[in-house]
């Protein structure tokens, strides 16, 4: 028996060296060295029980000098633990149960062979309890056989609730962590959303059928296959959907099926428990979850592997993924778009794609034109991009274009489509001399590369209408003006003069200011 007085101060020590740490593994090494003091104590170990999984598993171990975190489970089931229970309860008293000998304890013997440590140890142990249950064990091994006598098993007796306390503030520490880090995750992508710009031009001339359809399937939910070749505006397309759903508030994720090696594939989409795989070091969410009430675009779904089109056709289809190395299925609710340059019937056909997948990605198509058969838009757009670049490059003089830029814009074939639009703008700004871009040295080199259809008659003086429109609309725009900051021609990136004799070759009308 220990006096009351020894009792008081062994117990506020152990407070100490459990209650302080958030980690288990601190708090085990502080433990043991202050059993140390008072028996013999060589290691320690933390096992925790989980029903859900039915296995214990040991978290952590300590000497006097180290300590390290485990992660060993031993599959038990509930029965089997009662049954142990049953059997310790001849060798424990007030939740304290103990060994001269630990391989008389089946547990004891399988958890101690399960981590390759010795079995001819003496042992002493307890249930941490949480709100009236067991939550795991804890137990301290000597070696040889040395009798745990009844003062020891008194001041072990005391540490039962102390490692209850112990184990819940540090899963609620470990939780906080994982919600940090989610956290993190949203804020990143928050931040990228915001720094993105998802204008899209044309919206109301050479994309406006597309758009009419976007109207269309947004409000239901729905799945979407966007086509259409490199940069013509797919992924902007996806996002006007988005916003423009019931699921506006919730998340959109982009997973580009071509830009990740076949191996992730699976991690990426439906992420993975820690553990799952060598380098899997923590849990990771995938996409399908992180998109959870949202939206999932799967951009250059034609890329993916045989393996991955089924893996991705029974989740649409059971609409639950299962993480890898976990064990119970999650509910998705995520609405799909899909899209891709490529000709999907075309790869149903020679089995390159799933046919079963394409009938459940392709229930609403929709295609977004090339930027050579809408060619009305590029002077919009070069505006557009000219402003954003002002703005990015910190341009304070704006060059102007040389006269025959817009001929030229308007007569190439574009086949890298609107991105290949804003590089050629941008290429220009960067190269420009006095005050001039000449987009003659940085045209006819891609011209080159892929050949400029030849233009028929109808096209030439389509393109001319395209001008005439184009600069009647900003004229009308800015009243009229020509010069000056606000003027048209800055607008247009002419120079005034230029402009002045572009309005006269075309024989454009304008009320003057
Ligand atoms: N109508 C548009 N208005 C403004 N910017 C546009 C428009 N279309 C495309 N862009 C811009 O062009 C670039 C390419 O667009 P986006 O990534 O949407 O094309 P994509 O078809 O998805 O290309 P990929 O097939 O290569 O993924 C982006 O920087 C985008 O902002």
């Amino acid at each position: 028996m220990i006096s009351d007085q020894e009792r008081l101060a062994f117990l506020e020590k152990a407070t100490n060296a459990i209650c302080s740490h958030v980690y288990v593994t601190q708090a085990l090494q502080s433990c043991v060295q202050l059993l140390h003091q008072f028996m013999p104590a060589q290691r320690m170990y933390l096992d925790l029980f989980e029903n859900d999984f039915g296995t214990v598993r040991t978290v952590a171990t300590a000497t006097r000098d180290t300590a390290k975190r485990l992660d060993k489970p031993v599959p038990m089931s509930p029965e089997q633990r009662r049954e142990i229970l049953g059997f310790r309860n001849q060798h424990q008293t007030d939740h304290v149960f103990w060994f001269d000998d630990a391989s008389q304890d089946p547990l004891c013997r399988r958890m101690l062979q399960s981590l390759g440590a010795r079995v001819d140890v003496s042992l002493i142990g307890t249930y941490p309890i949480y709100n009236g249950q067991p939550i795991g064990a804890v137990v301290l091994i000597a070696p040889g056989f040395a009798p745990y006598q009844a003062h020891h098993r008194e001041r072990f007796k005391m540490l039962q609730n102390l490692f209850g306390i112990l184990i819940h503030n540090a899963k609620q520490f470990r939780e906080l962590l994982q919600l940090r880090d989610l956290l993190a995750e949203e804020n990143q992508y928050l931040k990228r959303e915001i720094a993105s710009d998802h204008d899209l031009i044309g919206a109301d001339a050479g994309l406006s059928k597309t758009m009419r359809k976007a109207d269309q399937v947004a409000a239901h939910d729905s799945p979407v296959l966007i086509l259409g070749e490199t940069g013509v505006g797919k992924d902007l397309v996806a996002h006007y959907i988005h916003r423009t759903s019931a699921r506006c508030d919730g998340p959109f994720i982009t997973m580009n099926c071509g830009a990740i090696h076949e191996s992730l594939i699976d991690s990426e989409l439906f992420g993975h428990e820690k553990g799952a795989f060598t380098g899997a070091l923590t849990k990771k969410r995938g996409r399908f979850e992180r998109a959870q009430g949202g939206t999932l675009f799967l951009d250059e779904v034609g890329e993916l592997s045989q393996a991955a089109q089924v893996r991705l056709l029974r989740v649409i289809q059971n609409k639950e993924i299962e993480r890898i190395g976990g064990v119970a299925p999650i509910k998705i609710d995520v609405r799909i778009i899909a899209a891709t340059h490529r000709d999907l019937h075309q790869m149903v056909q020679t089995q390159q794609f799933r046919q079963d997948l394409w009938f459940r990605l392709n229930v609403f198509p929709l295609r977004v034109p090339p930027l050579r058969e809408r060619r009305e838009d590029i002077p919009a757009l070069v505006a557009y991009f000219m402003d954003r670049l002002r703005k990015r490059l910190k341009i304070i003089e704006m060059p102007h274009f040389k006269p025959n830029a817009f001929d030229l814009l308007l007569a190439y074939a574009w086949p890298g489509n609107v991105r290949e639009l804003a590089n050629v703008i941008e290429r220009g700004l960067i190269l420009a001399e006095q005050g001039e871009i000449d987009l003659g040295p940085i045209l006819p080199e891609a011209d080159a590369r892929v050949p400029a259809q030849p233009q028929t008659a109808k096209q030439r003086c389509s393109l001319e209408t395209v001008m005439k429109n184009h600069i009647r609309s900003v004229l009308e725009q800015v009243g009229g003006r020509i010069e000056g900051s606000q003027g048209a021609a800055a607008i247009l990136a002419m120079h005034p003069s230029t402009l002045r004799s572009k309005i006269k070759k075309l024989g454009i009308t304008y009320n003057k200011p």
